[in-house]
């Protein structure tokens, strides 16, 4: 048996384990029933151990009370998936550009390899997670999506954005207790399936669903004020702020700040990029006060704090 407060392999002794611990249970309080949406970035998915370790992450935000949903990528894998089978793509603000060819890689990826993988993974768990898309139950509607860039019409394909969210299969099994894993095919009102991009897709889903927050782990340490640059991580934001940022913002961080953005205009208080490759990220953003990653915080509790009425 280990002396009292004597440090233990992972570096701390009984008393400050006891503190971590401890400093848990104002966040226990807070997020007691909540529902939080946690998009999971197809480049935060970088090794069995990490995603071993997001695994245990929800199962233990679902154990202590809280309703994870969580929406998954998937990019890395359907483009090496897509250059296995000697198919083009390429990236246009942020987005894939998507022939019907494109699409059925992206939809068996997304479905038949990263969803099942993940459902897995939680499931090693418990009977917990159910794996479903958007063309489950009428969960996402698509609508083509257009894009202007650089004064250019882009035709990015079959690239959706979401009109319209039913999300009753989903509250149907957080009500059973489950933890639902979506993946972000969607069909337009024709039935045409559409490849959303997953930030979006969280972003839309957690208005919908009226979460407490979204949380999006991907592969860097947050948005960076200057990047690549600067090594500044720009720790809180105010929608207001970012919106005035947005159009300066390059690749992948386009469709996600501009989700973050979407999710606080939309009624949730608060939207967090975290880095998808520290183990265990979400705990250390739930249940600790270690504030990590970037904060976009919704102006009208930007303003609450600011009149110091919360
Ligand atoms: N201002 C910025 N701050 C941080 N990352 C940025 C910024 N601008 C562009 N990026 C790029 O955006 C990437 C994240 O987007 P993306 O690759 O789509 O991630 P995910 O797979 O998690 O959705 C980062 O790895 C980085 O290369
Ligand atoms: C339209 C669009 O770009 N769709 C994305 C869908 C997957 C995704 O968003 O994955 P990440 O979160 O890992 O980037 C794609 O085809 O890569």
């Amino acid at each position: 048996m280990s002396e009292p407060n004597e440090a233990t392999p992972a570096g701390l002794g009984p008393r400050e384990k006891a503190a971590v611990l401890a400093e848990a249970l104002p966040w226990l309080n807070d997020y007691a029933g909540a529902t939080i949406v946690i998009k999971y970035g197809g480049n935060a998915m970088i090794d069995d151990e990490l995603k071993r370790a997001f695994a245990e992450d929800i199962v233990f935000l679902r154990r202590c009370g809280v309703q994870p949903v969580v929406v998954h990528g998937g990019g890395p894998q359907i483009s090496s998936m897509l250059k296995r089978l000697d198919i083009d793509s390429e990236f246009r603000g942020g987005l894939r550009v998507t022939t019907p060819a494109a699409m059925d890689v992206v939809r068996m990826v997304l479905m038949g390899q990263v969803n099942r993988e993940l459902v897995g993974l939680v499931n090693g768990h418990g009977p917990l997670a159910v794996g479903l898309s958007g063309e489950d139950a009428g969960l996402f509607t698509a609508t083509r999506k257009g894009l202007l860039l650089d004064g250019e019409d882009v035709d990015l394909g079959l690239v959706g954005e979401v009109s319209q969210v039913r999300p009753e299969a989903v509250r149907d099994l957080m009500e059973a207790g489950r933890i639902p894993v979506v993946a972000t095919v969607a069909p337009d009102e024709d039935g045409t399936v559409h490849n959303v991009n997953a930030d979006t897709a969280a972003a839309a889903l957690a208005v919908a669903l009226g979460a407490e927050k979204l949380v999006v782990l991907t592969d860097v340490a947050g948005l960076y004020r200057n990047w690549p640059e600067d090594p500044e991580i720009i720790t809180g934001i105010t929608a207001s702020e970012l919106r005035e940022m947005l159009p300066t913002l390059q690749s992948g961080m386009v469709p996600k700040m501009e989700a973050c953005l979407a999710a606080v205009e939309g009624g949730l208080s608060r939207a967090t990029v975290l880095d998808g490759r520290v183990p265990h990220a979400l705990l250390l953003e739930i249940f600790t006060n270690a504030g990590v990653g970037t904060q976009v915080i919704a102006d009208r509790v930007a303003n609450d704090a600011s009149e110091g009425k919360s």
